[in-house]
């Protein structure tokens, strides 16, 4: 077994077929271990300079007064979901009303799971990025040169709910917080598509978020004997439209803020919520998707839960029209439209890399760049988007 390997050899002498590490916890659970493997080490410029900014500096909204705050507390709170998402593409929401004893039970449900024995996780290992349940290590071990110190377990819960039927009680559970999650996720955007100008059930029916996709994944980050050198998820931005990030109270995520990483430690019983790359096609590029990566420590294993909302798989997504006219002319569409199940495709069959897969539907990059999407043996066939 990996784990007994682990600990009797340096890091140099680790095998190199990644494959054979099934789980970071196993790994991570072995007696001694000190070092890690050279399959799980990145070179050090990865974890650049992070700042600290002022405390408050972080947009906070307040959910309840989007809902059901006076005309004037609505139209402020639009406002500032606008600036959150131009200046930051990043902010914590309170007062969403999803129960506190609910994001404590999904987060004990979801160690749950990482802690069943690993024959029972491979049961729900899934084979392509398409499947509804898929559990595993790193991203995509097929793809990556070096893997990252996080296990994960990934299930699609709308507009079909789908979910591991191992530990008892996960299922009703993640149904429950999948739910009221989404109502937050749709009010949210309720107010984005006001925010640019736009009919506030805008993004709702472009998008057919009736049928919207919306996918559950759980990061586990165990303890790492050299933080340092490993990475948890490196610099990525997320396909969808919006997530929606809770954790275990250990913190780790980092955001990228005008050029610089950004510490982020969440309010007590808040939403994290960082804008997709699904938000920039469709606002033109007005609000960005946030890149932001997650790092790892020494002294507790982290867990997270990230709800990602995007589009009806079906759903091609172009920038919106009306966004392009106004009186002071036209602006040309950066991004061309690509179906979403495609781009998901794309971006879950290829190393995270930063925002690769947005660029690849820049309007700009068309005239050189070809896109690669993946077919359903997971071959990469190269087809050019017109
Ligand atoms: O664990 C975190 O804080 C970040 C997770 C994340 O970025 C993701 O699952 O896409
Ligand atoms: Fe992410």
């Amino acid at each position: 077994m990996a784990a007994e390997t682990a600990s009797l050899l340096p890091s140099q002498a680790f095998p190199s077929q990644p494959t054979k590490i099934s789980s970071i916890k196993t790994l991570a659970e072995s007696p001694g271990l000190t070092s890690i493997p050279a399959t799980h080490t990145f070179t050090p410029d990865l974890h650049d300079q992070v700042i600290c900014v002022p405390e408050g500096s972080i947009p906070v909204i307040d959910y309840s007064l989007l809902i059901s705050g006076t005309p004037d507390q609505r139209s402020k709170t639009v406002h500032e979901l606008g600036r959150a998402c131009q200046d930051w593409g990043f902010f914590m929401v309170i007062n969403h009303g999803v129960p506190e004893n609910l994001l404590s039970s999904i987060l004990d449900g979801c160690k749950g799971f990482f802690d069943l024995p690993e024959e029972e996780k491979q049961e729900f290992k899934g084979n392509h990025v398409l499947d509804p349940i898929r559990s595993g290590t790193s991203c995509n071990v097929s793809v990556e040169k070096a893997f990252y110190w996080r296990d994960f377990l990934k299930f699609f819960v709308h507009p079909v709910f789908y979910s591991p039927t191992k530990p008892a009680g996960l299922s009703e559970i993640s149904l429950e917080y999948s739910q009221r999650v989404r109502e937050v996720a749709r009010g949210l955007l309720k107010g984005i598509s006001e925010s640019l100008g736009l009919e506030g059930s805008y993004i709702d029916k472009a998008l057919n978020l009736e049928q919207g996709k919306q996918i559950f994944v759980a990061n586990l980050y165990p303890t790492c004997p050299q933080p340092e050198l490993a990475m948890g998820l490196p610099p990525h931005s997320d396909h969808g439209l919006l997530t929606l990030l809770i954790y275990n109270g250990i913190g780790g995520l980092q955001i990228q803020h005008e050029g610089k990483w950004v510490n982020v430690c969440a309010l007590p019983n808040s939403f994290l919520v960082n804008t997709g790359d699904h938000l920039e096609i469709l606002s033109n590029g007005r609000y960005k998707s946030v890149l932001h990566r997650a790092m790892v420590n020494s002294k507790a294993t982290r867990i997270s839960i990230a709800m990602i909302h995007g589009p009806s798989l079906d759903s091609v997504v172009s920038p919106a029209t009306e966004l392009l006219v106004s009186s002071k002319g036209n602006e040309p569409a950066a991004y061309v439209g690509m179906k979403y199940k495609d781009y998901l495709e794309l971006q879950q069959s290829n190393k995270l890399d930063g925002k690769s897969c947005l660029d690849r539907v820049r309007s700009s990059s068309l005239a050189t760049a070809s896109v690669c999407v993946p077919n359903h043996e997971g071959n990469n066939d190269t087809s050019m988007i017109s």
